[in-house]
């Protein structure tokens, strides 16, 4: 396994500037997810890591070894793409092979290897088998062993699930940790889906517009979100407009439309000051719902229940727009109608962000 480095890079296309100075470092052994919104500039951050392109500017280090100029094979690194790109026509055996019969190596070692990339997987066994006679989580396989063979450092992912269905892509997330653990690789996965990156990622990078937004562990990167775009694309949230009376440490003090809140500021290099817009950010689950009273808080009322057994969702229109609220494993369900509720929510559970 080789640690990654990309340094300051920067591609233009024409006119579009896909990636606008991006530094990242993944460690040894690490996880690391890319995430954004489509044209975010995820894949072609990833492609540069690969070789598939070459940086406008910035340089890529795989370990010590600048690799910025290198072509994809001499990087030790392997990329498992959306499409498996698998030949139909050729057995599982053949199909993971390919990469190394490029390589002239010779049949006996081909052989071995061969096999210990389909053990990897999961797939021992099955060499002789067509494409064809396989489900799309066993070609997924295919795939990830056709990568795997060529015994990379890295294995660099593009949305490498987005064509299984809902029940394999949760089993295949957590072959995929598994395979990059055991395997002793260092992962780099695309993704725009931010579930896969929670249950999966040691660690990743929110891009939006070519830049990264944030970056952390995901419990980090959920409970301290540093901008509205973050917290908005990792997880739901709710977003309330106001204005700063105090500050205190790390804790201010916002008027909102239906009264005063205390939130945390959790962007590191940034600190409100008095008067100034900002946006509060509140989880759906950091809401408390209670009858009345209650310390930071807004008073609403509920306009939408869905009961969903282990939990409840409502929607509570308030002076600062609907807010979306979820309550699990819930004590009391509450009708919608014309009785005042009051939406409370912890100090801790309020961030505070630049408008
Ligand atoms: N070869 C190319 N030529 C011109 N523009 C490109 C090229 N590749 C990417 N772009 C542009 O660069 C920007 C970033 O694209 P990129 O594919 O990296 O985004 P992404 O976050 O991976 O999106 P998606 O999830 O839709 O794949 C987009 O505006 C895209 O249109």
């Amino acid at each position: 396994m080789d640690a990654i480095r990309a340094d300051s890079i920067v591609k233009q296309f024409g006119s579009v500037r896909a990636l606008d100075g991006v530094s990242v470092e993944v460690a040894a052994g690490e996880l690391f997810f890319l995430l954004g919104a489509s044209g975010c500039g995820k894949t072609t951050l990833l492609r540069c890591i690969a070789g598939l392109e070459t940086p406008t500017s910035g340089s890529i280090f795989f370990g010590e070894r600048e690799v910025t100029k290198l072509p994809p094979h001499k990087r030790e690194a392997a990329m498992v793409f959306q499409s498996y790109a698998l030949w139909p026509h050729l057995s599982v055996e053949k199909n993971v092979a390919f990469g190394l019969e490029e390589r002239k190596i010779d049949k006996a070692e081909i052989k071995q290897r061969v096999g210990e990339a389909l053990e990897l997987v999961h797939l021992g066994g099955m060499g002789e088998r067509g494409i064809d006679q396989l489900s799309g989580g066993q070609q997924q396989r295919v795939a990830l062993a056709r990568a795997l063979v060529v015994r990379p450092k890295c294995l660099l992912l593009d949305e490498p699930l987005s064509n299984l269905d809902a029940k394999l892509r949760i089993e295949m997330r957590r072959e995929i940790r598994r395979i990059v653990k055991e395997g002793g690789l260092t992962g780099v996965y695309v993704t725009h889906d931010q579930e896969e990156a929670l249950s999966m990622a040691d660690r990743m990078a929110v891009l939006n517009k070519g830049r990264i937004e944030q970056l952390g562990t995901a419990e980090d990167v959920y409970r301290n979100p540093h901008t509205a775009f973050v917290s908005g694309f990792i997880g739901e949230t709710n977003l309330l407009k106001g204005r700063v009376v105090d500050v205190r440490g790390e804790f201010a003090m916002v008027e909102t439309a239906a009264g005063p809140m205390v939130g945390r500021v959790t962007k590191p290099d940034w600190q409100p000051t008095g008067g100034q817009e900002v946006i509060l950010s509140v989880r759906p689950e950091a809401w408390r719902v209670e009858a009345e009273g209650g310390e930071n808080g807004v008073v609403g009322k509920i306009i939408e229940r869905s009961y969903l057994g282990q939990r409840i969702q409502y929607v509570v229109e308030t002076p600062n727009g609907p807010q979306q609220v979820v309550e699990l494993n819930p004590l009391v369900v509450r009708d919608p109608g014309e009785t005042p509720v009051k939406l409370t929510a912890r100090h801790g559970d309020v961030t505070v962000l630049q408008a």
